[in-house]
């Protein structure tokens, strides 16, 4: 007995208590330090840096703001929008003859974005102004004015506590190109390199159609070919846009056509019947896209009355598109080639601004049936029209059918959608929380946001990772208490058994 005493002194452990308190030991170091890894990644508070797009469109000018993690500048789905200002008024081009206004009517945007952006990142924040259809009108009749309006913005913005990177207009390629970024950027199909989609774009004084077709490689008219190289995959984009067909000057020129004797009285179509206004034919004029249909001989004012007949308006937009020359294999209208419609495609700005109104945004609705309701409201009275809407803005409100005719005329005739693609198109206004437009795909394109090839990525996502080495962690501490048990506890036991 005294001998068996004195070997357990000579061997003092390990005892079941001491592997007992190891092993437990053990795991709490495992737990500790995953704990500490997953807790490491998730804590650190999410620091973010900024841009600001103002898009200075025809009708109205709109100040986005957006925001991805300052640490990844370079990964996709990553901006998104944070906050969007509507400019009180009318587009920057509206101020031709008093151009300091277009300067004074961004402050009050540009107070909100000084609110938005946290104070220590606004001069790294950079500042864009892109112009479209309406300044590129004004250019085109009284390039002066239209330098004067941007020696105005230029002022405004430089006052500013943003990195003004400056004001331009785009040409009307970027702006149906940049669309198409947006929309596909947002839907996180560049990155994957998915099918695209096509972006449909309809403004007050332009309208854009951008598409990626397999039957299109830009050598049949290279001026409606964009190429990209985005992470990694090339794109041959189509991308056509028609000056003078956004929806105003549209309205202008159908007008314009009907008054084409100079009459007093106009008996539109487009218009509902009981809308009676005078209007000033200088006003009807005041634009290059209907120079080309002016009255020989007009009285200064003349009476627009509405007669509300869907048939008639559609007549009466059709004719300001020419569906009579193409030099090319083929063509949408006005002599300018389009390859064949190919994928989905995505319908924003007046598109969904009008279709929305009308509770017309179902295309799974058949085509025919859209015509039928179109035509029923054209033919509802002015009176009604009113009563049904008391809120509704009424220069906005008596305009709905003409726009919805349009619209559907444009998509039919002019681009030729039939009723089995015009499925195809959907109604949008924003796609994951962020504006779909031309502003967040020009913004990417100038801060380089998007890499022509694909970023290296870790051969292991972050969870992936820590459940790897946690795992393995646990095969070690197990693999070492084996040997140790195998070890110790064996000669302990043994020894005792020997004595
Ligand atoms: N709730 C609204 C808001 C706008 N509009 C119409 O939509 C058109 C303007 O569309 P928008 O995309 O804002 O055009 P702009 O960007 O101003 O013009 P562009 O792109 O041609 O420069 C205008 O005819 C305006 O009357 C509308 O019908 N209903
Ligand atoms: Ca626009």
């Amino acid at each position: 007995m005294s001998a068996q005493r004195e070997m357990k002194e000579k061997n003092p452990w390990p005892t079941p208590v001491t592997i007992i308190i190891i092993i437990v030991i053990g795991v709490i170091a495992i737990v500790a330090l995953v704990t500490v890894a997953v807790l490491q990644n998730k804590s650190v508070p999410q620091k973010y840096k900024y841009g600001i797009v103002l898009d200075a469109g025809s009708s109205h000018t709109a100040l986005y703001i957006y925001q991805w993690p300052a640490e990844k500048d370079n990964n996709t789905g990553r901006v998104e929008q944070t906050h969007s200002c509507k400019v009180k008024g009318k587009g920057i081009s509206s101020y031709a003859s008093e151009p300091w206004k277009a300067g004074e009517s961004l402050k009050e945007c540009m107070g909100e974005a000084e609110n938005t952006v946290p104070k220590e990142r606004a001069h790294e924040t950079p500042l864009y102004l892109g112009a479209t259809a309406g300044m590129r009108l004004l250019d085109i009749v009284n390039s002066s004015a239209s330098k004067k309006v941007f020696q105005a913005v230029e002022k405004a913005l430089q006052n500013s506590p943003f990195s003004y990177q400056g004001a331009r207009i785009l040409s009307g390629q970027e702006e149906g190109a940049f669309g198409w970024v947006t929309v596909n950027y947002l839907d996180d199909r560049l990155k994957q390199g998915l099918k695209t989609t096509g972006a449909l774009d309809l403004g007050g004084a332009s309208t854009q159609i951008s598409f990626i077709s397999d039957n299109f490689d830009g050598s049949e008219s290279p001026i409606n070919s964009v190429n990209f190289r985005l992470y990694g995959n090339d794109y041959n984009l189509y991308t056509h846009s028609f000056l003078c067909y956004g929806k105003d000057q549209v309205l202008k020129m159908v007008l314009a056509n009907q008054t084409q004797s100079g009459a007093t009285t106009v008996l539109d179509p487009c218009f509902h019947s009981g809308y009676n206004e005078t209007k000033n034919y200088s006003v009807l004029y005041d634009s290059p896209c209907v120079s080309g249909r002016k009255a020989q001989e007009a009285p200064e004012k003349f009476d627009h009355i509405g007669k509300g007949n869907f048939q008639e308006c559609q007549k009466a937009v059709k004719s300001v598109f020419n569906f009579t020359f193409c030099k090319h294999s083929r063509c949408s209208f006005n002599g300018v080639f389009q390859p064949p419609l190919q994928g989905p495609f995505g319908a924003f700005s007046a598109y969904y601004f009008v279709m929305n109104f009308l509770n017309l945004t179902d295309t799974s609705m058949p085509l025919e049936t859209v015509k039928e309701k179109l035509s029923q409201y054209c033919g509802t009275s002015w009176d009604k029209i009113k009563r049904q809407h008391p809120t509704v803005n009424v220069k906005y409100l008596a305009e709905y059918c003409f726009s919805g005719t349009y619209i559907l005329t444009l998509l039919t005739e002019g681009y030729n959608f039939t009723a089995e693609t015009y499925s195809n198109i959907k109604f949008i206004k924003k796609i994951k929380g962020s504006d779909a437009g031309w502003t967040l795909g020009y913004m990417l394109n100038l801060t380089n946001m998007i890499p022509a090839e694909a970023p290296d990525s870790p051969p292991l996502p972050h969870a992936g990772y820590v459940s790897i080495v946690t795992l393995m962690t646990i095969l070690l501490v197990g693999l070492l208490l084996f040997v140790a048990l195998r070890i110790f506890w064996p000669r302990c036991s043994k020894k005792t058994q020997i004595v």
